[in-house]
């Protein structure tokens, strides 16, 4: 069912509880969250405070107990079934690239064409000139196992762009890599998210990339999972890595910092 709504995500009062009786984890509270089209947000908390099982409920790979999500005004989850439909424009990335070790590169990065029945001839096409794009060029005859850390996550970020998706969760993506290339691919990330006004909501343990890539930074409460503050980041784009050592952004990293401890 398509149901008239401004918001390219909405959230509404989004709980889930895993188990049952003595059992029961409590992972996600009452979460409300509007994002338009384009916005770029973060989702900062204590570890364990249910940021994935957010992501993984607005993927449709998890079911929440209460409340309602919607994607482009389509219900992700409606009697309990997942709708296909809503999710279509949703990809997801994980901390780990996940790529299958017997496919190339390229083929890696073409599977989701080859799943929706794309020819041959279109995927590899698109599949090259995303690898060019994410900075892969060269590299398509590869096989995962000879890449680095930061290339296979540039390979798994073009295969989570190859359906030009309209919304992109990002769960740590860049986590386990060293700071110099996290702050390459965050530069790339945010020119190609901006480039195709792709709705993105990534979940990140630093505040200072959290900060720099995110139009709104949303703060989450431990476990359960509470929105406890959502703080705008009104710093211009297209953004550049010096931001981050100006005062502006220092003093908003201190509110952040703040705003996690709650307030201590
Ligand atoms: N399938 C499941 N069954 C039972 N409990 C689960 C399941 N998945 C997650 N949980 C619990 O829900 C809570 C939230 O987990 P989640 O992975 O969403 O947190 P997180 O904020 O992403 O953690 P981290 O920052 O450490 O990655 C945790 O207590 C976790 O143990």
């Amino acid at each position: 069912m398509k149901m008239e709504t401004e918001a390219d995500i909405r959230l509404a009062g989004v709980g889930k509880t895993f188990g049952s009786g003595a059992n029961a984890v409590r992972a996600i509270g009452d979460a409300t969250l509007d994002m338009q089209r384009g916005d770029f947000i973060s989702l900062l908390g204590p570890s364990g405070c249910g940021k994935t099982t957010l992501l993984r409920i607005i993927a449709g790979l998890e079911r929440p107990t209460e409340g309602e999500i919607l994607v482009r005004g389509r219900a992700v989850w409606e009697d309990g079934r997942r709708s296909s439909e809503a999710t279509r424009p949703v990809s997801m990335m994980f901390q780990e690239a996940r790529l299958f070790p017997w496919f190339t590169v390229a083929e890696n990065v073409a599977l989701p064409l080859r799943l929706q029945g794309v020819a041959k001839a279109e995927r590899e096409a698109r599949a090259h000139a995303l690898c060019e794009t994410v900075g892969l060029k060269g590299f398509e005859a590869m096989r995962p196992s000879a890449l680095s850390g930061g290339m296979r996550q540039r390979a798994s970020l073009a295969r989570a762009l190859i359906t030009k998706p309209q919304v992109l969760l990002l769960d740590e993506p860049f986590g386990a890599l060293d700071a110099m290339t996290r702050d390459t691919l965050n530069m790339e990330l945010m020119s190609v998210c901006a480039e195709a006004r792709v709705t993105t909501i990534l979940v990140t343990h630093s505040i200072t990339e959290a900060a720099f890539l995110s139009d709104r930074v949303v703060v989450l409460a431990a476990r359960p999972a509470r929105i406890t503050e959502v703080i705008e980041m009104p710093f211009e784009r297209p953004r550049t890595l010096d931001l981050q050592r100006t005062t502006a952004f220092q003093d908003m990293l201190v509110r952040l910092r703040s705003s996690l401890t709650g307030g201590h």
